[in-house]
Order: structure tokens, then sequence, then C-alpha cells
């Protein structure tokens, strides 16, 4: 039996939770380079008016998954940036006013990573910071090393610390995937739930999957980075790839 199966009982009622990085976009050094998978949008498309909704739950501000994806215009797909923050549907997004603290980290992290190994980079997301790691010789050792300097200065500007691939992003508290996805799923009523994702802050979506009290398929992008994901997946399947390949088999089971 496909691991679909949850999803195939009533597809109009079903909700699919996609992440953006690792899982629709294959991970690359530069972050400004990610792509979705050329493959991707068109298989959303042909999926969106046969389901109850998609919704693509990610830590990159609403509007770039949107362009990174080539996203505009699939309809019936909300798109819940920076964990849960903003929201964009049908070419609108919502965007709150930014957290005091990232206006404070933006100032003093500059001078805090002076010393930092060479390639470290700082992404400004204007409602969080993702300090990488990804470009230096030694991108765990380096992560290693910043991990402290961010968290006090998480500490002293009343941010979090949400800690991903190669990457310790500051951020404000109060929303994460978990949320994210328990709140919307709601307000569409799914009946049933596919959540897809590939780092650490997908965890919270995973948990919160598992307490919607509906049928839910939990779906690991695997990578030799992030192993905690494949451990509560109810199947893992080769990166984005392999993503975009279960959703096809989505697609050609509900709107062929
Ligand atoms: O929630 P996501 O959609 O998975 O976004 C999480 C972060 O993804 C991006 O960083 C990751 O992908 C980069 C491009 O492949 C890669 O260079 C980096 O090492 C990864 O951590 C993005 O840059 C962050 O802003 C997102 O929050």
């Amino acid at each position: 039996m496909t691991v679909l199966a949850p999803l195939l009982q009533a597809p109009g009622e079903a909700l699919v939770a996609l992440d953006f990085d690792g899982t629709l976009a294959p991970i690359v050094a530069d972050p400004t380079r990610a792509r979705a998978l050329p493959e991707a949008a068109p298989v959303l498309r042909r999926l969106a008016p046969a389901l109850r909704s998609i919704v693509i739950i990610t830590g990159r501000p609403a509007a770039l998954a949107v362009e990174y994806g080539g996203l505009a215009d699939v309809h019936n797909l909300t798109v819940l940036g920076q964990y849960g923050l903003e929201r964009w549907s049908e070419g609108r997004l919502e965007s709150p006013p930014e957290h005091p603290g990232v206006a404070e980290a933006r100032r003093k992290l500059p001078l805090l990573l002076e010393r930092a190994p060479e390639g470290v980079h700082l992404e400004d997301k204007g409602h969080a910071l993702a300090v990488h790691t990804r470009r230096t010789a030694e991108p765990e050792v380096a992560l290693e090393r910043l991990r402290s300097i961010v968290a006090a200065l998480a500490e002293r500007t009343g941010l979090v610390v949400e800690p991903g691939r190669l990457v310790l992003e500051l951020r404000p508290p109060g929303m994460d995937k978990g949320r994210a996805l328990t709140a919307f799923a709601a307000e569409v009523k799914a009946g049933s739930v596919l959540v897809a994702g590939d780092d650490l802050g997908d965890l919270a979506a995973f948990d919160a999957a598992d307490s919607l009290g509906i049928p839910a398929v939990k779906v690991c992008s695997g990578s030799d980075e992030v192993t905690e994901l494949a451990a509560r997946a109810d199947v893992v399947v080769d990166g984005p790839r392999g993503v975009v390949a279960l959703l096809r088999e989505l697609a050609d089971a509900v709107a062929p």
C-alpha cells in the first residue's frame, strides 16, 4: 500500500504542507541562488485544485520563496514565511512590523563576527538574521564556534536561535513551523495532512502533524547533513527530487 493512502481516502480534504530549502529546492552554497526544482511548480499547479490546500512553511521571507519557487501563479497555495510570521496568498503579502531586537542584532552582529572564520556570511531577511557557515573551510567547526556568540546576542535582544543546516538564525520568538501548521490546518479544516521537510525547524511541523488528530504522513527529504527527521518520518525520500516524485505520484492519483 502506498504511503499516500491516508490522503487518498478524501483528497479534497487533504492539506499538503511543504518546506522550501532542501525540500523543494536543492541545497546550494549561496542562499540567493537556491531555486525550486523546475518540476516543482508544475506539479503543485496540477495538485492544488484537487486538494483542500497547499501550504509552504519556510524560514525564507514568503515573497522570496514564491519568487525562487516560480510559484506566483499557483492558486490555492499559501506561503507562510519567516517560520509563520509572514503570509502570502494569491499575490498578497501580509508581514508584521519588525521585532525591535532584530534591528539591535543587525547593528551588533558585524562586530561580533569580525573574528569569525573566513567565509561566514550574514543573510538579512528583514524579520530575522541568518549566520551561515557553509562557505567556510570547516563549516561544522565554524558553526560550533559561533553558537555561544549567537545565543548570547539572542538573549540580549529578546530573539531566539533557530539552528539549521550550517546556519544559526536569530528570529523573533512566539512562532514556529508547528504553530503555523496547526493554525493553518484548523483554518482550512484539513481532514488529512502530508508534511515534508529536511531540517531541524521542520521537527516542530512533524510534532504538530502528529497532534492534529487527523491522518498524517510525515515525509523526510533525506540528506547526510540532518538525520533527526528521518527517525521521525513515515517515509524518507531522496532529497528534493524524491519529494517532487512523491508529489507527482499524488497528482497522478488525484488529478490524472
Ligand atoms: O525553512 P526552509 O525553507 O528550509 O528555509 C531554511 C533556511 O534555508 C536557507 O538556508 C539553507 O539553504 C541554503 C541554500 O541552499 C544553504 O546555503 C544553507 O546552508 C541552508 O541553511 C535560507 O538561506 C535561510 O534563510 C532559511 O531560513
